[in-house]
């Protein structure tokens, strides 16, 4: 697929040029589009980089009118083809496949889309800089094969997430991955205490990115993120992290001394984003850009504006998760009987291969108390008044939605870097409780419940807000995410461009 758009404008030519590479899922687009706009409103010009696959997604959720088309001369959409083969057109791909193409599959169509954009034909002013996503290495060969074009790399997980990843080689050097007994999983073994990384006491195996959970010494899932992660930290390249250092602060100081190059954090990257947007225009075109791969039903917020304040639960499991049908009734059951209302995100796709069909009973049960959504504004929903808490799978984008929105979390982590993060939620910030792997509607029903009226829930709820608030302290000017930007802006981004020309 070719330029989506292409105008060449006056002035356009002067601007330094950042090519943003996302990994394709939603987790990942949603931030790097949200750093793209940020430096959009800094005087960069941009190329956004999709997949093909996701980019005819975006195409049929938000409408051509509202979602590539129609943008300011120097924001431009590209899209490079995975290499896979097709799938169900509105579900996540498959993870193994996709980190088998990020690694096979991506470099070639990238290298060609760069020298396209660096042809004095192209339109556009020659690449800057490479914006990639952590977990897309091959932007790092791309760059030096075009003779070093510098790269920055963006961690979209989090911090405590970079550091629990980048221990897996250890896993492999202690004998412990793969594991050898089948019953691991059951027996206790990840009951086993963690002890050598530091700021991470007391953390045990089950906590620790899932993709551990192997007993095949050349696991894909495991591999790609070993890979992933040591490359980040041997490159002499800045990493942004999407993430403040009032919340991460020890892991932060124990990456800075792991990796080679320079570290950045400049989240949460909604709350700068949303200021941006309060500033533009209403007809300014950057405005009604957005990613998100499923149609988003607007109801939900209506819904919610004739409810109370703190009496709705929210539900949802973000982009990739998916569960059996059994889980997906016990959640049901649980939500049900804990008699609290609740909106619940159901993804079509959330339970493989099949519809996610709920019992008759329960809809008669939750007539007047209950929502449910293919997918909603989540951003919008947890700052919402009526939302009390958020029962959640942890995904790190997620995690930062209901920060920024201070709502205590449940977590119901399903896999990578979801299990740390649970881990502190409930350790280190006060602010979640966790629901075993192996859910169950009386567990489901209790800690709904807890969360909603007992003490332990407004113990949550005071902390949740407390990171809230420290969390607008780091966006806005003089706080430690804001002149971070500042610095990654007037230190690094922009004298490259001196240095390129
Ligand atoms: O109805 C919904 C549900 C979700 N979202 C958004 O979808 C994104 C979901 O992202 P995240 O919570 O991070 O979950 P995943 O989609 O599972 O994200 C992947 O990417 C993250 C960032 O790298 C990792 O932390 C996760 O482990 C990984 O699974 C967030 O921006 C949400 O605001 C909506 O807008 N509407």
């Amino acid at each position: 697929m070719g330029s989506l758009r292409r105008r060449v404008e006056e002035g356009n030519n002067n601007k330094p040029h950042a090519v943003c590479v996302p990994f394709p899922a939603q987790g990942h687009i949603s931030p790097m589009l949200n750093l793209a706009k940020l430096l959009h409103s800094k005087g960069f010009y941009i190329t956004f980089v999709n997949t093909e696959f996701n980019h005819s997604r975006i195409l049929r959720a938000r409408g051509p009118n509202d979602s590539l088309e129609g943008l300011p001369s120097s924001f431009q959409f590209e899209a490079i083809p995975d290499g896979l083969p097709p799938s169900r057109p509105d579900a996540t791909q498959d993870v193994p496949s996709m980190f088998h193409a990020v690694l096979n599959n991506f470099l070639e169509p990238f290298k060609k889309l760069l020298l396209r954009l660096n042809d004095s034909s192209s339109g556009s002013p020659p690449v800057t800089f490479i914006l990639s996503d952590s977990l897309m290495p091959f932007a790092l060969d791309a760059a030096s094969h075009l003779g070093g074009l510098p790269v920055l790399l963006l961690w979209t997980a989090s911090a405590c997430g970079f550091l629990a990843y980048a221990q897996y080689r250890s896993f492999l050097d202690k004998g412990i991955v793969p594991f050898k007994d089948p019953n691991y999983l059951r027996n206790g073994c990840l009951d086993m205490i963690v002890d050598w990384i530091p700021s991470m006491e007391g953390i045990s195996l089950k906590d620790i990115p899932s993709f551990i959970r192997t007993m095949d010494k050349d696991d894909i899932l495991f591999h790609f993120l070993m890979y992933s992660v040591e490359r980040n930290c041997k490159s002499s390249m800045p990493i942004i992290f999407n993430t403040f250092a009032e919340l991460e602060l020890e892991v932060l100081n124990h990456i800075s001394s792991k990796v080679v190059g320079p570290i950045y954090t400049i989240g949460p990257l909604h709350l700068p984003l949303k200021q941006l947007m309060a500033h533009l225009e209403d007809n300014n075109e950057v405005k009604s850009l957005g990613s998100n791969l499923w149609k988003q039903d607007l109801q939900c917020l209506r819904w919610l504006d004739s409810m109370k304040s703190n009496s709705v639960v929210y539900v949802s499991f973000g982009s990739i998760t998916t569960m059996t049908k059994e889980n997906l009734i016990e959640f049901a059951w649980g939500l049900a009987n804990s008699n609290h209302h609740f909106l619940w995100v159901v993804r079509p796709d959330i339970i493989t291969g099949d519809s996610p069909l709920l019992p008759s009973e329960f809809f008669i049960k939750t007539k007047d108390r209950g929502m449910l959504a293919n997918w909603c504004d989540q951003e919008k929903v947890l700052n919402h008044p009526a939302i009390g808490a958020f029962l959640t799978h942890c995904g790190w984008n997620s995690s930062l939605d209901t920060i920024c929105g201070g709502k205590p979390v449940l977590c119901w982590p399903f896999f990578a870097e979801q299990q740390t993060n649970c881990w502190y939620f409930c350790n280190k910030w006060g602010m979640g409780m966790e629901i075993d792997k192996d859910v169950t509607r009386n567990e489901v029903e209790r800690q709904v419940r807890e969360v909603m009226e007992g003490e332990k829930g407004e113990e949550m709820r005071k902390n949740a807000l407390k990171w809230k608030s420290l969390a607008e302290v780091a966006t806005n000017p003089n706080g430690s995410s804001y002149k971070n930007f500042e610095q990654l802006i007037n230190q690094v981004c922009l004298p490259l461009k001196h240095y390129k020309n």
